[in-house]
């Protein structure tokens, strides 16, 4: 097991914080070499397997990411976007690669990240299963075949705890429906309609966001025309098919120049 990618997980006692620590302990192509938290939080100083209510898996939660970063080949971090800028800055200086699956940043974050990215690998999307990375290719094709008169809207629900919208997924299928007509997202995006909003916009690309209980994640992309509709659905069951392309990509990284990468370029499609 030496000779296999040692791992950081980043935001360790969080929902995808703990699916990465199972999914990489259960792994044998990377090893759990680090877990960070927040300073302050219980966790820290203590094994993070006992923490998890199992068995000790021998690395204690650190709250000192450079500490952890240099003794990793990569580091898997769904944390805040605050904490992402500047893990990605750490991440690079140690030459670690960094999958980043956290969401809701802002256009500065996201440069601040591009710039990490001169220095070291980053692999960063907003969702990180198979299933909607083909939903997005999907996405831009139907775009592409159909004109105008089809009314894009996309639909997301999660669970109540999620904190950023639309979702990181929403803004990738609107992304790619946007290539697919050929125009940008800013221009064509609308999001949270709210009271007398008049009638539809023929061309925009609407967003509308559903937060309750405990639900993993569920987007349709609608395409909707006189008399028709087709609708694009992906329904997420199990966060383990988000930590299983974070582990993917974390492990491909390792071959690739510095750069701003995203799940395309791991699956390949
Ligand atoms: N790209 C993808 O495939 C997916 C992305 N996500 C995204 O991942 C992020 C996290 O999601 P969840 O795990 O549900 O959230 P969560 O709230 O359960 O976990 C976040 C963790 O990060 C920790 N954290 C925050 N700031 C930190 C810092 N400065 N240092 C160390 N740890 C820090 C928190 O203490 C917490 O444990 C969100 O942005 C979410 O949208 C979630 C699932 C899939
Ligand atoms: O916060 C979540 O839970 C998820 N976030 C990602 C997103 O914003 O799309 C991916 C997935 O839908 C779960």
């Amino acid at each position: 097991m030496q000779n296999v990618p040692g791992l950081v997980v980043t935001g360790a006692s969080g929902r995808m914080g703990q699916m990465l620590i199972r999914t990489i302990a259960a792994s044998d192509k990377a090893r759990l070499v680090g877990c960070l938290e927040r300073s302050g939080h219980p966790w820290v100083g203590r094994d993070v397997g006992e923490c998890m209510g199992g068995a000790a898996l021998g690395v204690l939660v650190t709250d000192d990411p450079l500490e952890a970063f240099v003794q990793a080949q990569g580091v898997i971090d769904f944390t805040a976007p605050a904490a992402t800028v500047e893990f990605a800055a750490l991440a690079a200086q140690a030459r670690a690669v960094h999958v980043i699956g956290t969401t809701g940043l802002d256009p500065v974050q996201i440069a601040a990240i591009e710039a990490a990215a001169r220095h070291a690998v980053i692999v960063r999307a907003g969702n990180m299963s198979l299933g909607v990375n083909l939903l997005v290719r999907l996405t831009q094709k139907v775009a592409q075949a159909l004109d105008a008169d089809w009314d894009v809207e996309v639909v997301e629900a999660h669970h109540r705890m999620k904190v950023d919208a639309p979702s990181g997924t929403a803004l990738m299928l609107g992304q790619a429906a946007a290539n697919g007509r050929g125009v940008t997202l800013d221009s064509a995006m609308v999001s949270g309609r709210d009271g007398i909003t008049g009638a539809r916009e023929r061309g925009t690309i609407g967003f509308s966001a559903i937060r309750g209980g405990d639900v993993v994640g569920e987007h349709d992309v609608i395409f909707a025309a006189e008399g028709e509709r087709i609708v694009l659905r992906h329904l997420a069951t199990d966060r383990a098919i988000f930590a299983r392309g974070a582990l993917r990509a974390a492990l491909w990284g390792q071959d690739q120049k510095p750069g701003h990468y995203d799940m395309m370029d791991v699956l390949g499609i």
